[in-house]
């Protein structure tokens, strides 16, 4: 419904909602951040709401972040309503997917997909990376389990640009044990370069995980092993699911930084 929590009153700045209008309702998880749960906004909105726990995120920065991050509005994104920062713990209000993660949909409910859905869910993630891209927005954790799915299976992309406000370093130092070297590029694993031809090799990845229904990309392997094989030019293997010309694409998004397409461009190449 357009009428979703976008502003928050006088008293208030436009990205601030009065904590005094949500309800809290069942937890729905915990991220790297703290607890998300649903909650209604004015009694009748559906909201995801994030509690953000003491020491988890660099604040200051992230409620300056949220003021453009309000701004960036596509159906194929999950949207950002507003922050509620006047008090510890800040909440993060976000729409709510009643499917929850993508990852975890996949893999309950293997073996029950026909390759056009997987299509369809790989293609809502590449509208929304799209759109991102024309807003030089970096995603930097693109993977099925920062996407989110709704009552009508579309499927949202989640959490862009959070990465840049995780205080533990085990996710942000590329040597960390919970840094996601499996959906990096070398120039980020290698430099910490982050663009937007690093999101493609990260949606080239997803792509992966939608065709095999939820598998951890490179199975069992530590992440040191993964630096190795990749630049060795190791890639994943073609999932069963997944016609060849599908394969090439995923391909085509591991290319080396100089050569890899564009996210615009994979989608042309799909919608053919
Ligand atoms: C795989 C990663 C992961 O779980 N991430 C994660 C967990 C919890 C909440 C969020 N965030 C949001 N979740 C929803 N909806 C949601 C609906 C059902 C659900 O069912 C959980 C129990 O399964 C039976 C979980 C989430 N809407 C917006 C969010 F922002 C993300």
């Amino acid at each position: 419904d357009k009428s979703g929590p976008s502003t928050a009153g006088f008293s208030y700045e436009m990205w601030e909602i009065n904590p005094s209008e949500l309800t809290f309702m069942k937890e729905l998880g915990s991220g790297q951040y703290g607890q998300v749960r649903l909650g209604m906004w004015r009694s009748q909105h559906k909201v995801a709401i994030k509690a953000i726990k003491e020491g988890a995120m660099y604040e200051e920065d992230f409620i300056e972040e949220a003021k453009l991050m309000m701004k960036l509005s596509h159906p194929k994104l999950v949207q950002l309503y507003g922050v509620c920062s006047q008090q510890r713990p800040i909440y993060i209000v976000t729409e709510f997917m009643q499917q929850g993660c993508l990852v975890n949909y996949l893999r309950q409910r293997r073996g029950s997909f026909s390759p056009g859905l997987l299509l369809e869910m790989c293609l809502d993630v590449c509208e929304g990376m799209e759109y991102l891209e024309a807003n030089n927005f970096i995603h930097r954790d693109l993977a099925a389990r920062n996407c989110l799915m709704n009552d009508a299976m579309v499927v949202k992309v989640s959490d862009f640009g959070m990465a840049r406000y995780v205080l533990d370093n085990q996710y942000t130092s590329t040597k960390g044990a919970k840094f996601p070297v499996k959906w990096s590029p070398p120039e980020v694993f290698n430099y910490c370069k982050f663009s937007s031809k690093s999101d493609v090799w990260s949606y080239g990845v997803l792509m992966w995980e939608v065709f095999t229904e939820g598998q951890m990309p490179f199975d069992q392997s530590l992440n040191h092993e993964v630096v190795a094989m990749v630049t060795n030019g190791h890639r994943l293997f073609r999932p069963k699911m997944a016609p060849p010309a599908l394969y090439d694409i995923m391909q085509l998004c591991w290319d080396n930084v100089s050569g890899r397409k564009t996210c615009s461009e994979i989608f042309a190449l799909k919608t053919r």
